[in-house]
């Protein structure tokens, strides 16, 4: 299992450097390192420009222009003024090449933007972005310094266009908008360069799963029972209980009052809907409801472990009815929204606090899919292919987490798994693939 990725915050980032043994400077100096050797690996020996703001996002330019220049790479550096912090002076004046103007250098191959990191307080001048926006057309290859200059860095919103980079440098850890819409579409490559900070784990990019082995004592039951509750449209539970069934439940069942076509045959259909049985590991309800409540209802009334998807999230009405109910809910934005209501802060405040009114596990799904816990993990997806924007994927996705739930993962850690490897399968599937075609690479 790879490990996951630390996600952290302005405010933890500034919390793990302050308390980092190496001190500031030398933070500095590795951050600055850092950037000059992913864009030597990146973009060879073409010859850079930095641009160098009036913080430490642009300290880290001056070092990484010393750092490219003891290379031998032909590099020059131009700011929109005097550094303003401590750090960023002393950074200056280690730089003993010239420094020209932003506003009327000349572009180079290379675009280093070192304008501004985490400090970002508002959107560039209008002025400033123009002139960003047209170095970087002029120049091969865009690299960010830690984030794009006009990214807020805790929710992934642009404060002022920026261009398409093809690679991001992000300090000591990734943070929010490195994974969050619409800035993450913008970024490029994103590698982490270590700066030896320690960083908070409970909000992570969800890496590779550590999936329950088969024991070799197992049974139907023990390696999971997956109970669907079908409603008025059973095509998309047939995808639902398909994909539990590829996601290694032993035992996959539906109830439902007529035959479902297109299920596997080892799925089992059945009239009644007995969800008291001990045997279930994992019950789902939501894919094809209609306007059955009642169905969401019989689901609320066992105490077994469940997913609640599509329909039915919109038929819990109080996010309070899910307290206790072991539940993992699978929201788009618009059933998000029916149920929690227009929350404030950005997505990842959003899924937290529904996770928290809940008692449940939020899958907030969407080009930047969230897995929160109302303890305060929050899982953050590796973007996945657009091509899952497709109707039936979240079906697919919801009958994945409810096997992996049936199996005996832990919901938080089901949840992320199922988020993963719906994205990988999407991956291995192909652009010209329908939600059908993911059964095929579960
Ligand atoms: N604090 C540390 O120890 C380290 C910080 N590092 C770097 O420092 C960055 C954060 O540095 P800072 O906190 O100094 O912030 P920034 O360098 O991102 O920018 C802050 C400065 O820009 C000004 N500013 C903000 N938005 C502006 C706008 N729209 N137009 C004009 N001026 C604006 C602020 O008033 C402030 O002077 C990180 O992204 C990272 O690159 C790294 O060097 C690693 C170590
Ligand atoms: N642009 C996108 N990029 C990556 N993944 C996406 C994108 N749009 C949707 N998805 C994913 O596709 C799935 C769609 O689920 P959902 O909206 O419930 O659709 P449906 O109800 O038709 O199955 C979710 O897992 C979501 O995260
Ligand atoms: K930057």
């Amino acid at each position: 299992m790879n490990e996951a990725r630390p996600i952290l915050s302005v405010a933890a980032m500034r919390d793990a450097e302050a308390a980092a043994p190496c001190g500031l400077t030398e933070l500095m100096e590795r951050a600055g390192r850092g950037l000059a050797e992913a864009t030597c690996r990146f973009a060879g020996p073409m010859p850079a420009l930095i641009l160098c703001g009036p913080g430490n996002n642009g300290g880290d330019g001056y070092v990484a222009a010393r750092c490219l220049a003891e290379r031998g790479i032909a590099v020059r550096v131009a700011a929109l003024g005097e550094p303003t912090s401590d750090l960023a002076r002393a950074a200056r004046q280690h730089w003993e090449g010239p420094v020209e103007r932003v506003e009327n250098c000349s572009p180079a191959p290379v675009l280093i933007d070192c304008l501004f990191g985490t400090g970002l307080k508002r959107g560039l001048d209008p002025s400033l972005h123009e002139r960003l926006l047209s170095l970087a057309q002029e120049s091969h290859l865009a690299v960010a310094a830690d984030l794009p200059s006009g990214v807020d860095a805790d929710s992934g919103a642009l404060l002022s266009p920026i261009p398409d980079y093809h690679l991001t440098v992000a300090f000591g850890a990734l943070k929010p908008a490195h994974r969050l819409m619409p800035a993450m579409t913008q970024m490029g490559r994103v590698v982490v360069a270590n700066i030896g900070i320690e960083a908070d784990r409970r909000w992570f990019e969800i890496g590779t799963p550590a999936l329950p082995a088969v024991r070799p004592d197992a049974h139907k039951y023990s390696r999971g029972l997956v109970h669907c509750l079908a409603g008025e449209m059973p095509g998309a539970m047939a995808l639902s209980a398909s994909a539990a069934a590829r996601s290694g439940a032993g035992y996959v069942r539906v109830s439902t009052s007529r035959p479902i076509a297109g299920l596997p045959r080892s799925v089992v259909e059945v009239g009644d809907a007995r969800l008291d049985d001990p045997r279930i590991g994992c019950i789902l309800v939501g894919p094809g409801l209609g306007h059955l409540p009642q169905l969401l209802t019989l689901a609320l009334t066992s105490n077994r472990p469940k997913v609640i998807d599509a329909e039915a999230i919109s038929l819990v009405g109080d996010p309070a009815r899910l307290r206790g109910q072991d539940a993992i809910l699978t929201p788009h934005a618009g059933e998000f929204e029916r149920l929690f209501g227009t929350l404030s802060g950005s997505k990842a405040d959003q899924a937290l606090a529904a996770a928290e009114a809940s008692g449940a596990v939020i899958v907030f799904k969407g080009a930047d899919t969230l897995v929160a816990a109302p303890d305060g993990r929050l899982g953050f997806a590796p973007p996945a292919p657009a091509w899952l924007a497709t109707a039936g994927t979240g079906d697919v996705l919801a009958g994945m987490i409810a096997a992996l739930r049936a199996r005996g993962m832990a919901a938080f850690d089901a949840a992320c798994a199922g988020v993963w490897l719906h994205g990988r399968a999407a991956e291995h599937a192909g652009p010209d693939m329908i939600a059908d075609d993911l059964l095929e690479h579960l």
